[in-house]
């Protein structure tokens, strides 16, 4: 199995002396989509900034494909493969969802191409590729954002808070379309998501965090079965369990 994106001990805040995140440890494979779940201010966006080199990293190893990222060097980590689509989703508001797209593309050559495979994912944006990015609805906007990252041909894809200001009927219908990418393409996918049991249908491993440790992880389809797991992770109610992939049984959390 290649490990696609691995991170070992990542710590990971804003001052040296108090990391809001502590051994974050996770490994995903080509083509895994991981769903980052947790309460607010559990630092998971505090995580995908790490990752992608935009925080100066407090401590850890991060990979892409057997790749060590440079500690808080987004050009490295953008050149090992790692993109991220903010929650803001950072679109150039004035410029065409076609202009939008053409600045992700390397290749003057491919570019045909490479805007005909994001329109097959996102067949909306096709009507609307000389509309100013401004000017789309958020769930458009949201499109361009992941489909511009898809023309830069992640290995590993973080996506924070997908359904941000976007109604459930949009977020239904946009989370198949990353399950999709990532059977596709074999990126690997770290999707930060306030819905959890959408995110949990197309995921297929899940960490919780609360208060930047992580408190649960295990297979999504056996943790959207137990929403009260979830549930006690979040709250901190009850034992922490860690539900291990490819077991039955819930195991109590090592301490
Ligand atoms: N720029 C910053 N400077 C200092 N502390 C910050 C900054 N941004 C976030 N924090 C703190 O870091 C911790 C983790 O925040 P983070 O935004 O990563 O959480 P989150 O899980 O993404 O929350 P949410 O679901 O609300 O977006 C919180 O205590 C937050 O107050």
């Amino acid at each position: 199995m290649t490990t696609m994106l691995g991170c070992q001990k990542v710590h990971a805040g804003y001052a040296k002396d108090r990391p809001c995140v502590r051994d974050f440890d996770v490994d995903l494979a080509a083509g895994e989509v991981l769903t980052l779940l947790g309460p607010n201010g559990a630092g998971k966006t505090t995580t995908l900034l790490t990752l992608s080199g935009l925080l100066p990293s407090l401590g850890g190893t991060v990979t892409v494909d057997g790749t060590v990222i440079k500690a808080g060097n987004a050009r490295d980590a953008a050149r090992a493969g790692l993109v991220l689509v903010p929650d803001n989703r950072a679109l150039f508001t004035s410029l065409t969802v076609e202009e939008n797209l053409r600045l992700a593309v390397k290749s003057r050559r491919a570019w045909p191409e490479e805007r005909d495979s994001v329109l097959d994912y996102f067949p909306r944006l096709a009507e609307r590729l000389r509309v100013a990015a401004g000017a789309l609805s958020g769930g458009e906007q949201q499109m361009l954002a992941i489909g511009r990252a898809l023309a830069q041909h992640p290995k590993v894809l973080l996506i924070d808070e997908l359904s941000m200001g976007l109604a459930p009927v949009i977020v239904e219908r946009l989370l198949p379309v990353i399950r999709r990418v990532a059977d596709d393409t074999g990126t690997a996918v770290v999707l930060v998501e306030q819905h959890v049991q959408l995110a949990l249908e197309i995921a297929d491993t899940a960490v919780v965090l609360r208060h930047g440790n992580i408190v649960l992880e295990g297979d999504a389809r056996k943790l959207a079965a137990h929403p009260e797991i979830i549930e006690d992770a979040y709250l901190g109610t009850g034992e922490d369990h860690h539900l291990i992939a490819g077991e039955s049984e819930t195991v109590d959390a090592a301490p």
